[in-house]
């Protein structure tokens, strides 16, 4: 099936409220929530195909601006890649040519309005960090750890999975805490990798390896806190799906040394896995803070990282 390249605009107001239209009836996805936009047509850029459909829905001239998220998606009937756009600057008053109605919605406010699966992505691209933390192993030094995790937050990452596969209990309960509190006091979002009981103490969330995915229940979810997993196949994938999982990550995209010998599965075959997913996904292997544009233009939520991200490296 041939994929169709769908371009969508998020238009803002003064206020910084975005507009959304809603389907119209008879048309697929009819009901739902959407971002402004449509196909680009043979020929056309995919900006001056943005301008072209903006002009024809809303009767507004917008001037596109830089890319947020591509997001391929498969749909029944259908493949798309739904290409979103920030609107740089606009002029007119936006009106509904479709018979579409429209909504100004405040950002913290976008999850509430039914959206179509492509759509989750790009709402979660535009209101949760591109950047996820991973861990490194404690040296024998756990301030030294902590200061780690502290000049890391300070560089400006804002979710972390503290994760120290083998490390001795006690030691880990320890730090742990220590770990929980720095992020509270600063405002970071954690999890805790792999441990439900250490989670459900600190009041993390918490983050499933792989293998943990076929066994884990509804009741041993954190209440209130994030659930995340990591996933390496579109099996893992549907599983941290069915559970509710606020966001994976996916990966190895490319080799990388803590997983020698495994090859990447390359951004191409990233991209086709997150095709039948609409969890935000962070890409995983190999990468850092510069694979970021690289990941979005992919459908990833943005990059997670061991090396790539922590300041002391
Ligand atoms: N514009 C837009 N389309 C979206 C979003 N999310 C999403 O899944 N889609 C899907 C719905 C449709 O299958 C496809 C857009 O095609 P469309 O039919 O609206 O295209 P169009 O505006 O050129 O309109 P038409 O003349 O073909 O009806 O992309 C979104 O946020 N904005
Ligand atoms: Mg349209």
């Amino acid at each position: 099936m041939k994929q169709i390249h769908v371009v969508a605009g998020v238009i803002r107001d003064a206020r910084g409220r975005v507009l959304l239209a809603r389907r119209t009836e008879g048309r697929d996805l009819s009901g739902s929530w959407e971002f402004p936009g449509g196909k680009v047509e043979p020929g056309e850029t995919p900006e001056a195909g943005l301008a072209r459909e903006l002009r024809e829905e809303l009767g507004i001239e917008a001037t596109v601006g830089a890319k947020l998220i591509d997001v391929p998606q498969r749909y029944p009937h259908k493949r798309l890649r739904l290409d979103v756009r920030e609107i740089a600057s606009w002029s007119g008053t936006p009106r509904g040519l479709d018979g579409q109605a429209l909504a100004w919605v405040p950002p913290r406010k976008l999850a509430d309005y039914p959206m179509p699966p492509a759509d989750r992505p790009v709402v979660a691209a535009l209101l949760q960090p591109a950047e996820y933390l991973v861990t490194p192993m404690p040296g024998a030094d756990g301030d030294a750890w902590l200061e780690g995790l502290r000049a890391t937050i300070e560089a400006g990452v804002r979710r972390v999975q503290l994760r120290a596969p083998g490390i001795d209990a006690t030691r880990w309960r320890a730090l742990v805490a220590d770990a929980a509190a720095l992020c509270r006091e600063t405002g970071v979002e954690a999890l805790v990798n792999g441990n439900a009981q250490l989670a459900r103490e600190h009041g993390l969330g918490l983050h499933l390896r792989a293998d943990q995915l076929p066994a884990f229940e509804q009741t041993m979810r954190v209440p209130g806190k994030l659930l995340a997993a990591s996933c390496h196949d579109a099996a893992d994938l549907q599983r941290a799906a069915a559970l509710g999982c606020d966001f994976v990550v996916l990966g190895s995209v490319l080799p990388t040394p803590s997983h020698p010998g495994i090859a990447g599965m390359g951004w191409d075959g990233f991209a086709a896995l997150r095709e039948d997913c609409d969890l935000p996904i962070y890409a995983i292997g190999g990468l850092d803070h510069s694979d970021i544009a690289t990941a979005r233009a992919h459908g990833a939520q943005g990059i997670a990282a061991i090396r790539g991200l922590w300041a002391n490296a």
